[in-house]
């Protein structure tokens, strides 16, 4: 197996804020290898892009603050670098692009000088003239029709999806080796959001790059992603492949995004509930207020480990009903017409239930006692 190209481990991204201390990233962990595409997903609010502003820290600190973790990018720990190692990795090495490409572009500058500008930066030995030549040969290959009369044109003069070309086309200026993509798509209408994902997809292609994508739309995950790390309050609930998270959810709360996906479940639904306090993060699981088959042990200590998944070396999840002393079957939604409630299916098995609910049919309607 070839390492990763990026490994987060432990990673804990504090605020420090005049309410207290904001816990928006604790103990986050996963990788990336080369030349795949890793989703973050979650609600809002559970620290996404904190994780993801974290990587090359362009996050504000103060009142941000790395307090552990290591993230080791193509064997270098970006933690311990300083801010000019840093510059020379962003916009190189590691490229974002945003939820609003508008934040991205300098409104004053033509969007040719722009992608100029990085390669100027990073490659300075490239002649001026050939400078424009890949500038141009960039925004074509990332779908701007007319490239060569484009690349004087002002930000302003194009539409967001088309903005959102010209970052991505900033982006493989360098021939980044990471693509970081925070909602890349979200701004956009629905037509022009599956363009870019499939544009991200060519481009991850042609230029074998790694994406970290994220998003809180399941449904974007299952058309772009390898891997998926779901995340709520700054913990990781869940994490494996596509597959196995999408098909297979394990952790309640993937379950319930899942259900929430339109088209799925039973209805248009939302999670019931709010995301608990970032600053007083309540103890065990930090999903155990709102999943419904919380028992007591999800309120205690840390947030549960990782266990593996039906043997998988992938899939894993933080619970504790796939620990030991519980049964992972009794997360399976109740069947249609069982009439036992919550509190007796947690503290009884399958088969218990089976027989308690004859008895209950015996106890009335029966006369053949
Ligand atoms: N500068 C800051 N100061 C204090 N708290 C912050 C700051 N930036 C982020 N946070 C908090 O960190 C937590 C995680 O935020 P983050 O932006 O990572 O969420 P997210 O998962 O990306 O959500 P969204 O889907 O809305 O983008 C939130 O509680 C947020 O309020
Ligand atoms: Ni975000």
């Amino acid at each position: 197996m070839t390492d990763p190209l990026l490994s987060v481990e432990d990673l804990k991204t504090h605020f420090h804020t005049d309410d207290g201390t904001v816990y928006a990233v604790d103990s986050v962990s996963f990788d990336v290898n080369p030349g795949e595409t890793v989703a973050i997903v979650g609600e809002s609010g559970s620290g996404k892009t904190v994780t993801s502003e974290s990587i090359t820290k362009i996050l504000d600190m103060p009142p941000g603050e790395i307090v552990e973790g290591t993230i080791t990018f193509d064997g270098m720990d970006l933690t311990e670098m300083s801010e000019k190692q840093l510059q020379d990795i962003r916009g190189n090495r590691i490229s974002h692009i945003f939820q609003n490409p508008q934040n991205g572009l300098n409104p004053v500058y033509k969007v040719g000088r722009q992608i100029g500008e990085t390669l100027r930066i990073h490659r300075d030995d490239l002649p001026k003239a050939e400078i424009r030549d890949r500038v141009i040969d960039l925004l074509d290959r990332t779908g701007i029709p007319e490239a060569s009369s484009r690349v004087d044109d002002y930000p302003h003069e194009f539409s967001g999806g088309m903005k959102q070309r010209v970052l991505i086309a900033m982006a493989l200026a360098c021939d980044s080796d990471l693509l970081i993509a925070d909602e890349p798509t979200t701004a956009l209408d629905v037509t022009i959001q599956a363009q870019i994902l499939q544009l991200l997809e060519d481009v991850q292609a042609e230029y074998n790059m790694s994406i970290l994508f994220v998003t809180h739309d399941l449904g974007v995950v299952s058309e772009i992603a390898d891997r998926v790390v779901v995340m709520y309050a700054g913990k990781v609930m869940e994490k494996g492949s596509v597959e196995e998270v999408i098909h297979n959810p394990a952790h309640p709360y993937t379950k319930a995004l899942i259900e929430c996906l339109p088209g799925r479940g039973s209805s248009m639904k939302r999670i019931d509930g709010a995301l608990p306090s970032v600053t007083e993060p309540p103890e065990g699981c930090r999903f155990n207020s709102r999943c419904e088959h919380a028992v007591s042990d999800c309120s205690m200590g840390d947030q549960p480990q990782m266990h593996a998944i039906d043997g998988s070396q992938t899939h894993r999840a933080s619970c504790v009903y796939y620990g030991p002393g519980y049964d992972a079957a009794d997360l399976e939604p109740p069947t249609e017409n069982s009439s036992t409630s919550q509190s007796e299916r947690r503290s009884n098995s399958q088969s218990e239930r089976r027989s308690e609910t004859q008895r209950d049919t015996r106890a009335d309607g029966g006369h053949d006692a």
